[in-house]
Order: structure tokens, then sequence, then C-alpha cells
């Protein structure tokens, strides 16, 4: 996943025999996780101390347990230094600095739940660590894996508006596992490598906003017959339910989300380095649809999204379920929006 950034660079006086060695973590970036101490948050900051891009990784969670979290990452032979934050009180410090802050923190489906039924419990924990971002770290890029994604984003951008420090560009939702997932099983029915798959996931983060573009797929997807593209879209929408129903009260996805979030956010901090031409699908503020915040392929760049590419040519049957999803995406949205305007009066 790493792998354009991985490699270590000697400067020249190492070369000449002196003792020094760096690393392209040389310009510094503080990247903050808040709810580090979950099921999700622990793999993504075990793979974030490995990214040689951050070098200050700050763990923030109300579990009293966060600096422990902090203690066992740090002994990693990596140089990106770990600190832990715990409590409401503590936030600040995780954030003073942070140009980069991933949010997990959240309740995490039960089986029989959509994601929407989530929002009572995480709507308002968003909300609070919106504001304090907003304080602490007006200028930070925000990726935002808690659930309902299509409502979180919503609620985050509105608090930003409200302090007078929102940046379209700046507040991103995570929908990387869709994309991941979609690779996946494209490259398991295609007989590829899923890493070298390609799949632009369009719409919303929940069951039926959630539209795969297999028309689009790079290598193009063997499946021809059109009742098996509608089988695959569905266990595409549905492939979080298939792991929350198989974790059988125990949670959703963690380590792919962790993989997930860890690749999307390795993206942010290569844009923010300079490099070109970075992309990954994103939901995000834009005028693709009717919609306010809609999912698509994006570019990064210092400011966070520097582009949005947009999602070209689809088929009939894309258009269709596109259509099909809107309702659902923009009731998602307006819940958002009209709950941090609720929490005003
Ligand atoms: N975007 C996606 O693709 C995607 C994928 C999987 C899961 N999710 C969502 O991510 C969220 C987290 O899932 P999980 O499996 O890690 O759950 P989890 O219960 O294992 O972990 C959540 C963590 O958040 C912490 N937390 C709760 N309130 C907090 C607050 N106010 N401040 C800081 N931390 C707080 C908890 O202490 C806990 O450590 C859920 O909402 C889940 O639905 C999103
Ligand atoms: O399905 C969930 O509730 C978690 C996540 O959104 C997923 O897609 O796995």
């Amino acid at each position: 996943m790493f792998s354009r950034a991985l490699k270590p660079v000697v400067s020249v006086a190492a070369q000449n025999g002196a003792k020094t060695f760096s690393t392209t973590s040389e310009m510094q970036i503080k990247v903050a996780v808040l709810g580090a101490g979950g099921g999700i948050g622990q793999p993504l900051s075990l793979l974030l101390k490995h990214n040689p891009l951050i070098s200050h990784l700050a763990l923030y969670d109300i579990a009293p347990f966060t600096p422990g979290v902090a203690a066992d990452l740090s002994h990693i032979d990596t140089p990106v230094k770990v600190t832990g934050h715990k409590g409401p009180e503590q936030l600040g410090d995780a954030l003073q600095g942070s140009q980069v802050v991933v949010i997990p923190a959240g309740m995490p489906r039960k089986p029989g739940m959509t994601r929407d039924d989530l929002f009572n419990t995480n709507a308002s924990i968003v909300r609070d660590l919106s504001l304090c971002i907003a304080s602490h770290a007006p200028e930070a890029i925000v990726a935002i894996i808690t659930n309902p994604v299509n409502s979180m984003v919503p609620i985050t951008s509105e608090i930003m508006k409200k302090a007078g420090v929102y940046n379209p560009c700046k507040v991103l939702g995570v929908t990387t596992l869709d994309i991941v997932r979609s690779s996946t099983f494209v490259g398991e029915i295609n007989g590829d490598d899923p890493r070298c798959v390609k799949v632009p996931v369009i719409g919303g983060h929940s069951g039926i906003t959630i539209i795969p573009l297999l028309s689009q797929s790079q290598p193009p997807c063997k499946l021809k017959d059109p009742e098996k593209i509608d089988t695959l879209t569905k266990r595409i929408q549905e492939a979080g339910t298939e792991v929350v129903k198989a974790k059988a009260g125990f949670g959703s996805a963690t380590l792919s989300m962790g993989y997930s979030g860890a690749r999307f956010t390795n993206a942010i901090l290569r844009g923010l380095k300079g490099e070109q031409n970075v992309s990954e699908c994103a939901f995000v503020k834009c005028n693709l649809s009717e919609a306010e915040y809609f999912a698509t392929p994006i570019t990064f760049g210092k400011n966070g999204m520097e582009k949005v590419l947009g999602y070209g040519k689809i088929n009939d049957y894309e258009q269709k379920i596109l259509c099909a999803a809107m309702p659902e995406l923009l009731k998602n949205i307006k819940k958002g929006v009209d709950f941090v305007k609720k929490y005003d009066k």
C-alpha cells in the first residue's frame, strides 16, 4: 500500500559516509485519530505508525486504556512519534497542530440495524468532535469514517460553517472500503490480482446509495449477464451487512476498514506533500447531482480535495440504480444538516 512512499531516502551526506539517515517524513505531519481505541481505530493506528509521511500520531479516545494503546504502538521501531490522549479534556492537545484528523469514533452496527439506526448515537459524537476540531485544528483535513457517513459529513460541514472555518475541500467522507471490496470481488471473478482492479463507486455509503460502476472496471469485469451484474452490485452494496451478520453482534468491519482508512489517509498525505494525480473516491461536497454531497473520484492536493473528477459515462442499469438511490441520499444528508440546525436552537 505504501510502496511509493516507504522507500527511505539516504541523504547525500550519508552516501559520503556521514552518519545521517533521513526518510521521506522530513515534512512534519501530525495526524490525529479520534476513536483510536476501537475496532477500527487500533488497526488503523497500527498501519499509520508505519507511514513514513507521518511524524506524529496522536491517538484520542474516551476509552481509559487509550494511553496504553499509544504506549504499545510507540514501541514499534518506526520514526513516527505516538501520543495517547483520553477523555474530552485531552482532546485539544491531540488536535493541536494536526494537519489531518481521522474519525472512526462511534458505535458500530449490530445484526438487524441499518447505518441510519446509528444516527442518534453517532451524530452527537461527531458534532462534539467537530466543534473541538473547529477550535483547535480549523485548518485540518478531516476524514470521517463514522456511520452513517452520508449524514456525518453534513454534520461536520455545518459545524465548520457555524464556526466560520468551513473549507469544503477539507471535509471528506471515507468510502474507500466500497472500492476495496469492489476490487476484491471483481478480481475474484476475473482471476485478476485485486490490487490491479479499479472500480469507481459513487453515490454514498449505505445500502442502495452505494453505486459501483462495474461498466468502468479496469480491467473490464468479465461478467456480462445483466442478472449476474445485478447480483454482484447487490453484494457490494450489502458487503458491510455480510460482515455484521458474520460477526454476530460483535461489531462490523474493522480490519478491512483499518486498511481502507490507512489507504485513504495515505492519499491525503501524498496530496499534502505535493504529489500530483493522487486519487481515491470520497463522499464530498460537489455539484455532480441534486445531492449537496456525493461520493465520486477526486484528486488530492495541499488543501485536501483538489479536483472532483466526476464519474463519466454510466450505463442504463447504473443510471437506474443511481435514480433509485437519490431519495435515500437526500434524506440522509438533510437529516445531518437538520441535526445541527436543531442543536442551534
Ligand atoms: N466508513 C466506513 O466504510 C465504515 C466501515 C466500518 C465501520 N464504520 C463505522 O465506524 C465507526 C466505528 O466502528 P468500530 O468498529 O471501530 O467501533 P468500536 O465500538 O469498536 O470503536 C469505536 C470507538 O469510538 C470510541 N468513542 C465513542 N465515543 C467517542 C467520543 N465521543 N470520542 C472519542 N471516541 C469515542 C469508543 O470508545 C471506541 O473505542 C462505526 O460508526 C462504524 O459504523 C464505517
Ligand atoms: O456495515 C457497516 O455498518 C460498517 C461499514 O459501513 C461497512 O461498510 O462495513
